[in-house]
């Protein structure tokens, strides 16, 4: 029995994976393990398949070879964050948590109190307590990124998946958000693959560096 077999205590295990975008070849049998808390950076220039594999891993587009993410979906984020403006900034978190609660509850606000609790942690753990009841329409860019992370929390999965979360912030704002990713990858023993423009905040945050060549994952 290899370590993998074992139960959900590594991030994923990608074997053989290969997809192709409108008719090409976009990634060819690319393999990679990531095992809890570490931080790998997908790094690659525009066009070279970085949204394609974290959109592959997550399943969002079709693929070919195994992806195994311990029987748990990943969690997502974006460049893009998505929350519901009009919505708390707790309400968006517990969106995390659908899977368990069910639409149904949670459309009529009725989260259990576990969940509610769980909100407030990951939101404190995101340096915004306090902040709960603040509309979400009604933060900066950089804490709207922030209860994108705290959502992502909520969803409890071992591997999370960010795509350019930090393209639309200012440098100080995209250090701290990495801070952040890194210092939840330890505590929480969460593997995260994130994808990212800038060479230099690859350098100082990356556990592992990964970088798309014609369509291969190459590790220097
Ligand atoms: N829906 C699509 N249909 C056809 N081709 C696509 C589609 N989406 C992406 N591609 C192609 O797949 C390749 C990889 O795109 P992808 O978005 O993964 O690159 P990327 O490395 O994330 O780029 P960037 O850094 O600019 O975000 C590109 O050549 C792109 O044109």
């Amino acid at each position: 029995m290899d370590a993998w077999s074992k139960g959900p205590d590594m991030g994923c295990r990608i074997e053989n994976l290969s997809v192709a975008r409108g008719g090409r070849a976009v990634l060819a049998h690319v393999d990679l393990v990531l095992v809890p808390g570490e931080v790998a950076v997908l790094e690659g220039p525009s066009g070279s398949g970085k949204t394609t594999l974290i959109r592959a891993i997550a399943r969002l587009i079709p693929s070919t070879g195994s992806i195994a993410t311990g029987g748990a979906k990943p969690s997502l984020i974006f460049q893009h964050h998505a929350l519901a403006g009009r919505l708390s900034v707790e309400a968006n978190t517990l969106v995390g948590a659908l899977g368990r609660v069910g639409f149904l509850r949670s459309a009529f606000g009725f989260w259990p109190a576990e969940e509610r609790a769980l909100a407030r942690r990951h939101l404190a753990a995101v340096g915004l307590g306090g902040l709960e009841e603040r509309r979400a329409d009604q933060l900066s860019g950089g804490q709207r990124q922030r209860v994108a992370i705290a959502r992502a929390l909520m969803q409890r999965a071992p591997l999370m998946l960010a795509d350019e979360p930090v393209a639309n912030l200012d440098p100080e704002n995209a250090e701290a958000i990495l801070v952040l990713l890194r210092d939840l990858a330890r505590r929480e023993g969460i593997a995260i693959l994130v994808s990212l423009h800038q060479p230099g905040l690859a350098e100082r945050f990356a556990d592992r560096r990964l970088t798309i060549v014609d369509g291969r994952l190459v590790e220097p």
